[in-house]
């Protein structure tokens, strides 16, 4: 007999694949009563029962690490915890490189996966031959080798969890489907779900999205957006191999392979460079363990590849043709956290064929969020707020999932731009720029000049981990805006419109900084949690007594709308998105001045137009509400242009600028330009999870000011001192390169990371932002250490800074 659906919970968990599973074990074991889980079929019918269940370490940033390895940590303990078998062996894991720049990769992460206290070790070809002896490692650079990497058995692993989830109270249903959620006045009030032909309704307080390949539909029915597309993937597994003796997990990415030994039989999976989208016209009703026909032609060449790394292939009959669908993201990397249309709807989906490494970690993370209303850590890089609205369009994703399949395994080099899917939202200056020679990258769907090439240079990256073609025009735009003008369009940047009778104590409580300045003013300020912690960072202008602008960056625009809805309360102020209505064209460097100018009647001086102040300007036969700030640090206005405007105005600044030497930039410029003077970069050197005196932004916050939202926190951390302070490292050696994440080592010993990187072309020399551990010290103490940046296993010396290395005075800025 079906079990019976309750009428209330206090939280529905949709999905009961391997991460529907762990979020319910985790919520349980934190007390949390009334947690039901529904599966529309059978547990891990969807992606999780076919999964090749490898448990992966090393990852492409700290926090990933960090919930890998809680990943690898938990699934240890499952099997003694809940009785359940799950297969999980510590065998190790080989990752290989076949070329100079995936070693370095390669060896990049093992520095990061090393400050956060994983084993790993670099391995030379002789030593992989020895751990691997079936391997042609004839043409293998190195390798890496994580002695506590893994494998288990997928389908257990959720059983485990679910076991393990019921053990602690909470309910697991099977064969009930979910058709919608339900929610009133803004947040989540339940879901309807179908039982044997039977439709009920449970009313819940929370609702987790965990449905894999169907979140997106499911999402849509409640105007809430989870982009995400299933592919197909293939893996083959061989008959038993006589004599196989049991081998650590291998990967082999330049060939977008993985092999992994279980029973005496090898699977041999694959990342192919272009994938097959699946699902496209909806999943089948009775979708269940359900795998995909055969398609040989496609696995073929890397079957090929395959035999002649691993040549006892050959002669190994192949027992298993496996394809089955899996959900990717346009983006590769999953969703976690709260969606910002709806209070309370909860996701964790969409992840990249790394679902089972993944889940652990992100239901502990999840459920910790839901249970505490903050994250346990900075999860930006995951966080479904991230996700743009237009992504949800099928043909979108369909195209962009062709790429995202094959980036697991592909080389992720620095400035590594997406190459599908490109061109949904574009700059009045688009073609403009275009036709002078911009390179584009891409940020939240937005086009963005990042490097303008010379006449008859290829407009195109070279990738690499050193100096990539485009350094040398950097280099050019960097010292134009140094010594000249340089030219950005910044029309990227997200623009809110907060207006209302108590729009001024609604920003008063949201920002730190003071809001209650002249009509005119612009105010760099910082949204912050109760913990201290930096949710946003951006410029609020004030526009009139009831009208303010806040920019913000475009990747973050989501996010910032989402903070500021949510702490609407019972007042009068409403929030709109108004990125589209104007663009952003900065004119930037010490004759900007005089650019403006050539092509204004207005007052620029200090005295007319003051640093910190906009006003509006005419500029050509249009106008613009000028904003004197600067995010490159030098003199210099953002014109706030209506679009309709924007090309007139931009062909007035370029004929006007032309003899000034007016330089056309790109993001790649402004990036080196704002980390010589060691602006900060939200969701690398800011994030929630750092606050906001350790960011060094202690300036912008005003605690005169009666109440906001982390002032409590403010005035703790001013009274028990500083534990990490936010530091400016310079190489001395001037050839290497820092992009981030690469490990800060204090007198010898790792300490950190570095947040983010660029080249400082006028400082000459690589810079980096990163924390410092500082519990007692003061900051002569600090500086007094020697310092040094291990990339890629080599340690390199480095000068550091409290103050911006770069003009610390500002004496440029307010020129
Ligand atoms: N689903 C395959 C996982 C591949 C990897 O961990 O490298």
């Amino acid at each position: 007999m079906a079990k019976a659906v309750p009428s209330k919970a206090r939280v529905v968990i949709i999905g009961g694949g391997v991460s529907g599973c762990s979020v319910a074990y985790h919520l349980a074991k934190l007390g949390w009563t009334n947690v039901v889980l529904l599966e529309r079929k059978q547990l891990t019918c969807g992606t999780t029962w076919h999964a090749a269940g490898l448990i992966g370490q090393l990852r492409g940033s700290q926090n990933m690490t960090r919930l890998a390895k809680y990943s690898a940590d938990l699934y240890v303990k499952l099997e003694a915890e809940t009785g359940i078998g799950t297969g999980m062996r510590q065998c190790g894991s080989i990752s290989v490189a076949l070329t100079n720049e995936r070693k370095e990769e390669l060896f990049r992460q093992a520095s990061l996966a090393r400050a956060f206290n994983v084993d790993v070790r670099e391995i030379s070809p002789q030593e992989i031959k020895e751990m691997y002896p079936h391997l042609n490692v004839a043409d293998v650079v190195a390798g890496v080798h994580l002695p506590l990497d893994g494998q288990c058995d997928p389908a257990n692993i959720a059983m485990a969890l679910a076991k393990g989830a019921r053990q602690n109270g909470a309910q697991v249903i099977e064969g009930v489907k979910v058709t919608s959620v339900t929610h009133k006045d803004g947040r989540v009030t339940g879901v309807t779900c179908v039982q044997e032909g039977e439709t009920y309704t449970i009313e819940a307080d929370h609702v987790v999205n965990c449905a894999g390949m169907w979140a997106r539909d499911l999402a849509g029915t409640s105007g809430v957006t989870v982009p995400l597309h299933a592919c197909e993937h293939f893996y083959i597994v061989t008959e038993p191999i006589p004599g196989l003796t049991r081998l650590p997990v291998l990967r082999v990415p330049d060939e977008a392979t993985y092999y992994k030994e279980d029973a005496g039989k090898m699977l041999v999976g694959a990342f192919e460079l272009k994938a097959k989208p699946w699902g496209m016209e909806g999943i089948r009703e009775d979708f269940c363990f359900d795998q995909l026909p055969d398609d040989f032609d496609h696995f073929q060449p890397i079957l090929e590849d395959a035999i002649k790394r691993m040549p006892m292939l050959e002669t190994a009959g192949i027992h298993t043709f496996f394809n089955g669908p899996e959900s990717f993201t346009p983006d590769d990397r999953y969703y976690l956290g709260e969606v910002p249309e709806l209070k309370n709807y909860w996701v964790a989906t969409g992840y990249n064929s790394i679902g089972i490494v993944s889940s652990g970690g992100a239901g502990m993370a999840l459920a910790q969020w839901m249970n505490d209303g903050e994250p346990p850590f900075d999860l930006w890089e995951v966080d479904i707020r991230r996700a743009q609205p237009f992504q949800k369009n099928r043909r979108y994703l369909k195209e962009r999932v062709t790429e995202t399949l094959g980036l697991l395994y592909a080389d992720h080099f620095p400035y590594r731009q997406m190459a599908t899917a490109r061109g949904v939202r574009r700059t009045p200056l688009h073609e403009h720029l275009k036709a002078r020679g911009a390179v584009f990258g891409e940020v939240a769907g937005w086009e963005r000049a990042n490097w303008f090439a010379k006449p008859g240079q290829e407009r195109e990256y070279r990738y690499s981990w050193q100096r990539q073609n485009w350094f040398e025009n950097q280099r050019e735009e960097h010292l134009a805006v140094r010594n000249g003008v340089g030219f950005f369009d910044m029309t990227s940047f997200g623009k809110i419109r907060v207006e209302g009778r108590d729009a001024l104590s609604f920003l008063q409580r949201l920002c730190a900084g003071e809001m209650d300045v002249a009509a005119g003013r612009i105010v760099y300020t910082q949204m912050l949690n109760e913990r201290g912690g930096i949710e946003s960072d951006l410029t609020v202008t004030r526009l009139s007594e009831t009208a303010f602008l806040l920019v913000v960056p475009g990747a973050t625009l989501q996010r910032d709308l989402a903070w500021l809805r949510k702490h609407i309360a019972d007042e009068f102020v409403v929030v709109t998105d108004v990125t589209a209505a104007e663009s952003v064209l900065c004119i930037m460097g010490p004759k900007a001045r005089d650019l403006m100018r050539r092509v204004s009647p207005n007052d620029f001086s200090n005295a007319a137009h003051p640093f910190g102040t906009a006003r509006q300007i005419e500029v050509g036969m249009g106008l613009a509400r000028a904003h004197r700030v600067t995010y490159v640090g030098e003199l210099g206005w953002e014109l706030y242009v209506s679009t309709d405007q924007t090309a007139h105005v931009f062909e007035a600044l370029e004929e006007a600028g032309a003899d000034l030497g007016l330089k056309l930039c790109g993001i790649h410029t402004l990036d080196s330009c704002r980390i010589e003077k060691a602006f900060r970069h939200f969701g690398h050197d800011i994030t929630d999870e750092d606050h906001v005196l350790e960011a060094g932004l202690g300036f912008a916050v005003k605690t005169a000011k009666p109440a906001f939202i982390g002032r409590e926190a403010v005035l703790r951390k001013q009274e028990a001192g500083l534990d990490r302070r936010l530091v400016q490292f310079r190489l001395t050696d001037p050839e290497p390169l820092l992009f981030h994440n690469e490990a800060v080592v204090r007198d010898g010993k790792i300490v950190s990371i570095v947040t983010s990187g660029n080249y400082g072309h006028h400082l000459g020399g690589a810079i980096g932002l990163g924390y410092v551990p500082c519990r007692g010290e003061s900051e002569e103490e600090v500086l007094a250490s020697t310092y040094e940046i291990e990339i890629a296993g080599r340690r390199v010396k480095a000068e550091a800074s409290l103050k911006p290395m770069y003009d610390p005075r500002a004496e440029r800025v307010r020129a």
